[in-house]
Order: C-alpha cells, then sequence, then structure tokens
C-alpha cells in the first residue's frame, strides 16, 4: 500500500473573515501531529482534506504527492465516536465494510476489538460502553478500514493514562508506514508519535523541533520529555 504525502496550501474564511493560512507538506507514510489551541481550525483542516463540508470557504490547494484523488483512500476517527446506538461493538467496527456491501473481515474485527481491550464487550452496545470504551470503539472502526492515510481527531482524549499509552503504541504499531494526522492537544502525545510536529495558530503553521529519536519514542527518552515540556510553555505562552 503507496502512503502518499499530502500537501495544504491556502486561506480558509468562515463567515468572509479570515481563519488561517495553511502551507503544509505532510511526509507520506509518517505521522504528523497538529497542536494549537482551541478554535483555531484544526478539526477544519482534517475536514478540508476530507473533502467535507466546514461552514466556510478555503481557497487553495489540497493534494496527494501522487496526483491521484484523496477521498477513497482515507480514513477518519472524528472527536464524537458516531458509534451507532442500536448496532453492537462488533457490528459498529464492521460498519464500513457493510455500507459498501462488502462481507467485512469478522476474524480481522474480532483481533482488533481484542487489541483494543474490548473482547469482553464485544456484543454490547454504545449504550452499556464508558466514554473511554466507546472512544476505543471507534479506533478499531478506523483501524478496520485499512486506508494509507488515516486522519485522526483527538483519538485518546477520552482514555486514562495507562489505557492511552496502550492505544499510542498500538496505532503506531499497526498504522506504521501510513500517512497519519494527529490532531491532539496533549504535547506528550504529540512529542512521543510526531515525526512531524505541528503548532497551528491564526498566523499559520509552525513546524516544532521533535525529538531526534524516530517515533514511537518511549515515555522516558529525555530528549522526548524536554520536547513535551517546551511545546506546553509554547502553548501556554500563546494562549495568554
Ligand atoms: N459547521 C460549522 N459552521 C460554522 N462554523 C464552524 C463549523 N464548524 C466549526 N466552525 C467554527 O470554525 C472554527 C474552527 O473550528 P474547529 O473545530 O476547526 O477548531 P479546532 O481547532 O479543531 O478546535 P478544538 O481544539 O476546540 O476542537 C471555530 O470558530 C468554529 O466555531
Amino acid at each position: 500500500m503507496s502512503a502518499p504525502g499530502i500537501s495544504l496550501n491556502g486561506r480558509y474564511r468562515l463567515e468572509g473573515r479570515p481563519l488561517f493560512d495553511v502551507a503544509l507538506d505532510l511526509p507520506g507514510g509518517q505521522w504528523s501531529c497538529l497542536l494549537g489551541p482551541s478554535g483555531v481550525g484544526k478539526s477544519t483542516l482534517l475536514r478540508l482534506i476530507l473533502g467535507l463540508a466546514t461552514g466556510g470557504t478555503f481557497d487553495g490547494t489540497i493534494r496527494a504527492s501522487d496526483d491521484a484523488p484523496l477521498s477513497d483512500r482515507v480514513s477518519y476517527m472524528a472527536q464524537s465516536d458516531l458509534l451507532l446506538p442500536w448496532l453492537s461493538l462488533t457490528e459498529n467496527v464492521v460498519l464500513g465494510a457493510r455500507l459498501r456491501g462488502e462481507s467485512p473481515d469478522m476474524a480481522r474485527a474480532e483481533r482488533l476489538i481484542e487489541r483494543v481491550g474490548l473482547g469482553a464487550h464485544r456484543d454490547k452496545t454504545p449504550g452499556a460502553l464508558s466514554g473511554g470504551m466507546r472512544q476505543r470503539a471507534a479506533l478499531a472502526r478506523t483501524l478496520m478500514e485499512d486506508r494509507p492515510v488515516v486522519l485522526l481527531d483527538e483519538p485518546f482524549s477520552a482514555l486514562d493514562a495507562g489505557t492511552r499509552a496502550d492505544m499510542q503504541e498500538l496505532s503506531a504499531e499497526l498504522l506504521a508506514g501510513r500517512t497519519v494526522l494527529l490532531v491532539t492537544h496533549d504535547p506528550a502525545e504529540a512529542s512521543r508519535l510526531g515525526a512531524l510536529i505541528l503548532v497551528m495558530s491564526r498566523a499559520g503553521t509552525q513546524v516544532w523541533p521533535g525529538p531526534p529519536a524516530a517515533p514511537i519514542r518511549a515515555v522516558h527518552d529525555p530528549a522526548t520529555l524536554a520536547c513535551q515540556a517546551a511545546l506546553l510553555d509554547h502553548l501556554r505562552k500563546a494562549a495568554a
């Protein structure tokens, strides 16, 4: 599976006023992590790549490095889990295949459900799951799609610290070689996962110097901890 790079260039306007300018090259086959204050336009950027409606207008270009259309090569995990309340966890995980009229690989779905730690809950409906469990179900559904480009909007935000580290490691393993854009508010997460770390502000998007080791980085790696602290300082100053 070849995972293209993605370049974005242009200006996004909301209600006629510029919200952000973007000039970005996301490397193919690697993780890019995007941070920035609430409301700056991170989720909007993901929706632009997906070709979904945003409520504003984008003047510019979004293209894959191989110049082929992106729309059928992307899987997306939104901030809200978007699980269908009347379906079991397993049926939610295989929903994409069902909607396309394909017969899902049930064995793969079961393996993914086990890997996200929900094997004992596979027959439950979303209403019987905690927020963190629902988020892991949505992660399993996204991983099930097996696409070369994966857009993740705060995918680990509802998880306890230990489970979050586990799910970061699982996602890094299963999405190795894909082009991943992860939106996060967590400097530690960006420092562990990002081959490219990006900080978005109204003035533009800045490349943040990441730790020298390749991701995924160990939680105790000194350069990763230093990057996390410097990023947090920067984000706090920017918000002040
Ligand atoms: N469908 C929409 N119609 C109109 N405005 C919208 C729509 N969706 C988002 N917005 C506005 O666009 C701006 C950017 O929103 P967006 O969700 O992209 O920010 P964000 O950086 O992802 O924020 P957060 O970190 O809080 O998730 C905000 O001012 C928001 O109110």
